[in-house]
């Protein structure tokens, strides 16, 4: 069985005093033992996240890390660094970083092998653009970015990632992917991995993004291969997130 997982993507959103408010009301609100729970802030506030989480049982997580080891790349930050600072997750190839910051697959895969030698999960990004689907291309799209991944890094590095399925069309747009779209995909990803190793194929927890709201994640997260959510905008509300999170934890509970 695999365990759920829902991971919050701040993004380029939050305070000092915004973190702290946001923290005192989730804590209250959340009750979602069965499932793992993942706070990506933006990386000037990682260290006062982890302080505050440090007694609890949520995780921190990075949103982007540098494709290079340590050294002279200014402004970057190093896996080493993300270990140090208690990151147990770090998300890469995220659909802004590969679009707006022109992420090529191969730096994709660095970043991918840097983090597995730093002991840090990675959460693997992946989707296709409204065009792309409206193609017929979604599958292709889906498993070829996967795939580059695989092929750079190996399958045996692949074991215990985790990959996050988030259509481009509907980050934002409140545009979310029908639970049957979704589970057609992640089911796609879970084939294709068979192929590569059953055992990475059950293990791997492949969670849904986009547009994910209270109202739509218990039909999300009841498909057999969705494991869990990547939230963006509704993960910046302590109450709506914990009420996500909550959804998966009881959905958790019933299929155990
Ligand atoms: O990009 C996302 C999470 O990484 C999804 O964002 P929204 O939940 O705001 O659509």
């Amino acid at each position: 069985m695999r365990r759920p997982i829902i991971i919050a993507n701040w993004k380029m959103n939050g305070s000092r005093e915004k973190n702290t408010s946001f923290l005192e009301h989730f804590l209250t609100a959340v009750n979602a033992e069965t499932c793992d729970i993942v706070i990506c802030p933006p990386l000037p506030y990682l260290s006062q996240i982890q302080q505050s989480i440090e007694i609890t049982a949520i995780n921190l997580g990075s949103q982007n890390v540098c494709q290079y080891p340590e050294g002279a790349y200014t402004g970057e930050t190093s896996a080493t660094m993300l270990a140090d600072l208690g990151c147990q997750y770090c998300l890469i190839g995220h659909s802004e970083r590969r679009l707006i910051f022109n992420e090529s697959d191969k730096s994709i895969a660095d970043k991918f092998l840097l983090l597995k030698k730093n002991n840090i999960t990675p959460v693997l990004c992946v989707g296709e653009t409204l065009q792309q689907r409206e193609n017929n291309e979604t599958e292709q799209v889906v498993l070829s970015q996967i795939d580059s991944v695989i092929h750079s890094v190996g399958i045996n590095n692949f074991i215990d990632s985790v990959i996050a399925y988030e259509p481009v069309w509907s980050i934002g747009t409140g545009l979310t992917a029908t639970p049957e779209q979704a589970q057609s995909v992640h089911l796609a990803i879970r084939n294709h991995l068979k192929t590569h190793n059953s055992q990475t194929a059950s293990g791997t927890r492949i969670v849904y993004g986009g547009s994910v709201k209270p109202e739509n994640a218990a039909d999300l997260f009841s498909q057999p291969d969705i494991d869990g959510g990547l939230i963006g905008g509704a993960s910046l509300k302590a109450e709506s997130f914990a009420e996500i999170c909550n959804v998966l934890s009881s959905n958790a509970e019933v299929m155990h």
